[in-house]
């Protein structure tokens, strides 16, 4: 049955838009990220926080196994995806398919610099996953803090115990930035890089330029 011709269409939902967060531990990601998430809802979007590994029950469940139990590059691999899976399924794609706009603390960034990267693990497997789990979903900006990991051991040090990942020496930080590094150079239209070692009111400013000029 077709609509009488007074009754207007519905508006199309705005599209969602995606964006993650990245970084090595202590990058100051978590110092930012919600006043982030404030900045564009007082522009009226809605805004999912979320987070990887996590973002889900289920998801939250494996985070705590990969950042807490030992295990094989492999296994943890294969976690991480897992929990991105879920991730996708159940929040991010129905929040960005409503017009949401979703804020990720990490996303599959985070896998090539610390499994790939950091670990050492075999990057044409985890390629080949992204492409499995993702179905070409990619978040739409990627705003990498980056800095030196000593500068950002020393930030941790003075804060939180170290889990798994950040009881890491500096040569695993080193090649995890050095991951992060191969793919925003594979994709510099997605990322921004911030320089996090700057005072925080700095870094700020330049997230602001950032969502100023590339947040659509
Ligand atoms: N620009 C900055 N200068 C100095 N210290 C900072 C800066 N940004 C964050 N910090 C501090 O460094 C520590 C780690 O920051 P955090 O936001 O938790 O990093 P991440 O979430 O990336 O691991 C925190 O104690 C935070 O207060
Ligand atoms: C998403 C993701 C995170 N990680 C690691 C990086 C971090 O050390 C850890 C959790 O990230 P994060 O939430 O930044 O830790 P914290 O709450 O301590 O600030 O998981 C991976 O190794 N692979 C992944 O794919």
């Amino acid at each position: 049955m077709s609509l009488p011709s007074s009754v207007p269409a519905a508006p199309a939902a705005a599209p969602g838009r995606f964006i993650s967060f990245e970084g090595i531990d202590g990058a100051g990601k978590s110092s930012h990220i919600a006043a982030a998430a404030d900045w564009l809802r007082a522009r009226g979007h809605e805004v999912v926080l979320t987070r990887e590994p996590g973002g889900t029950p289920l998801a939250e469940q494996l985070r705590s196994l990969v950042l807490e139990a030992p295990m094989d590059p492999l296994t943890e691999t294969l976690l991480v995806f897992a929990a991105r899976r879920d991730h996708l399924q159940t929040l991010i794609e129905p929040a960005l398919a409503r017009g949401a706009w979703v804020l990720s603390d990490r996303f599959t960034d985070a896998t090539f610099a610390y499994q790939g990267g950091g670990r050492g693990f075999d990057l044409a497997v985890l390629a080949q996953l992204e492409t499995w789990v993702q179905h070409g979903r990619q978040p739409d900006l990627t705003v990498w803090f980056d800095l030196p990991p000593a500068t950002a051991a020393e930030r941790r040090a003075a804060v939180r115990a170290p889990d798994r990942f950040e009881a890491q020496d500096l040569a695993f930080f080193e090649r995890v930035r050095a991951g992060y590094a191969a793919r925003a150079q594979a994709a510099p239209q997605r990322f921004a890089c911030i320089d996090s070692s700057q005072p925080r009111e700095a870094v700020w400013q330049d997230i602001l330029r950032v969502l100023e000029q590339r947040a659509w």
